[in-house]
């Protein structure tokens, strides 16, 4: 069951369909608090991908994304597939740009012990629109004095 909201105040999300994004569902949050909207294999009909376990391949989505500036989208694993097939993200999260005009894809990888068989329409993963900064460099010689200093990596116990 997806819901598409009319009362979502967040940012517009153009689409661009691709032809062999023909008849593949829009992403849509699938409940009316999810974080993600799932995003569905543009593979063809007739050719199915194997995933056979160890391996990876990126997927296509079928659409061009235009995140408004100021935004970017993350890619993230479905736990489902996750728990049932090892099925991930390899670059979880998956970095979507504002300014990138070309398909997403997704790269699944199968951490499994079985094949993974990847069929046209299928939720393969989920999308987070976040908002993003871009921060101004400089270099300096000197960073300022706090109470965890270098300290990292288990340095405040377990
Ligand atoms: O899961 C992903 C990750 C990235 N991309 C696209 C959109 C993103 O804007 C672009 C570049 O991604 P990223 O910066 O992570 O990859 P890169 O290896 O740094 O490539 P580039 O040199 O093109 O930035 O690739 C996807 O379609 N799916
Ligand atoms: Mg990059």
């Amino acid at each position: 069951m997806s819901a598409i909201r009319s009362d979502v105040l967040g940012p517009m999300l153009n689409l661009k369909r691709l032809s062999h994004g023909e008849g593949i569902d829009l992403p849509t949050y699938e409940t009316r608090g999810a974080a993600g909207m799932d995003l569905r294999a543009a593979v063809a009909e007739d050719a199915p991908m194997t995933l056979a376990p160890g391996k990876r391949a990126l997927v296509p989505t079928g659409f061009i994304f235009e995140i408004p500036e100021g935004f970017e989208a993350q890619i993230r694993p479905r736990s489902g597939l996750a728990l049932k097939n090892g099925i991930t993200c390899l670059n979880t999260p998956g970095t979507i740009d504002s300014d990138y005009r070309g398909e997403v894809k997704v790269l699944l990888i199968n951490l499994g012990d079985g094949d993974f068989v990847i069929e046209r329409g299928m939720r393969i993963a989920q999308m987070v629109i976040a908002p993003v900064t871009q921060a101004r460099v400089a270099e300096v010689t000197e960073t300022s004095d706090t109470a965890r200093g270098p300290g990292g990596f288990g340095s405040t116990g377990v």
